[in-house]
């Protein structure tokens, strides 16, 4: 087995004819912790979609823990570990609390009814909000509702889409907090779409910085100089 845990091999893939994403080179090792970042509509979003299955990879592989995933659908993706936070969330605001976290047993395939002690010991928050429809939370409640449907199906990675986009700072600090324990505490590898670099900073190891569909630049967080910042993030 090698360390990549998931692998984009010159990957081009788009909205029907129209390609976003030109020639992505990516390799993510188990446990990294990852931010990508570049400004709007470089397609950040088009890359985590690619890599759940939601957009279609035209030229390219796509290969997660040595399988070649590329023409798997969506399901199998999540079923072999691959778990998606949305920008937005995409809670369902009538289900309660408890019925939008068991969305999560069916993102994994098992008919288990029991919500894993552990969900509440990385969010201590949603047990005592259970009963409550998912709409009347706070957007930073939702971001950690939506994080802790993420893990209901056990995954190897997360990827998230923005989840500290308009959240209040205290709750911002408490997602960085949690988002850290995951990583280290149940291994899974996190790759997070991010616009506050010094969120990214605090929360990864490693960034990717993206431009007009392609990686322009990586490293280590502590290499993300002021003029890759200037060049390629600040507007
Ligand atoms: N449904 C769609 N159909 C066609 N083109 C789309 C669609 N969604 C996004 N695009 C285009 O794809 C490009 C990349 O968008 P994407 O959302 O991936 O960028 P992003 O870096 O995530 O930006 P943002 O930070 O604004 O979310 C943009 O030019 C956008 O207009």
């Amino acid at each position: 087995m090698s360390m990549s845990l998931l692998e984009l091999n010159n990957v081009t893939a788009g909205y029907g004819q129209t390609p976003v994403l030109f020639n992505v080179d990516m390799t993510i090792n188990k446990g990294d912790m990852v931010c990508l970042l570049g400004r709007n509509g470089v397609g950040k979003t088009t890359l985590l979609r690619s890599i759940i299955g939601l957009n279609k990879i035209s030229q390219g592989s796509l290969v997660f823990q040595d399988k070649n995933i590329t023409k798997f659908p969506t399901y199998k993706r999540s079923r072999y570990g691959i778990a998606y936070i949305p920008q937005g969330r995409e809670i369902i605001p009538y289900l309660s609390v408890l019925d939008n976290l068991k969305l999560g047993f069916s993102a994994s395939g098992k008919s288990s009814k029991r919500i894993p002690s552990e969900i509440f010991e990385f969010f201590p928050m949603l047990k005592e909000h259970l009963p409550r429809q998912g709409g009347l939370l706070s957007g930073g409640q939702q971001q950690q509702l939506a994080i802790a449907r993420g893990l209901m199906c056990n995954p190897k990675i997360m990827l998230l889409d923005e989840p500290t986009e308009g959240i209040q700072p205290s709750i911002v600090q408490e997602i960085e907090d949690t988002l850290k324990r995951i990583n280290r505490e149940k291994g899974i590898t996190v790759i997070v779409v991010e616009q506050k670099i010094d969120f990214a900073r605090q929360l990864a190891q490693k960034f990717f910085i993206m431009d007009k569909g392609s990686i322009v630049a990586q490293g280590q967080t502590s290499e993300l100089t002021d003029s890759l910042v200037h060049r390629y993030l600040t507007v």
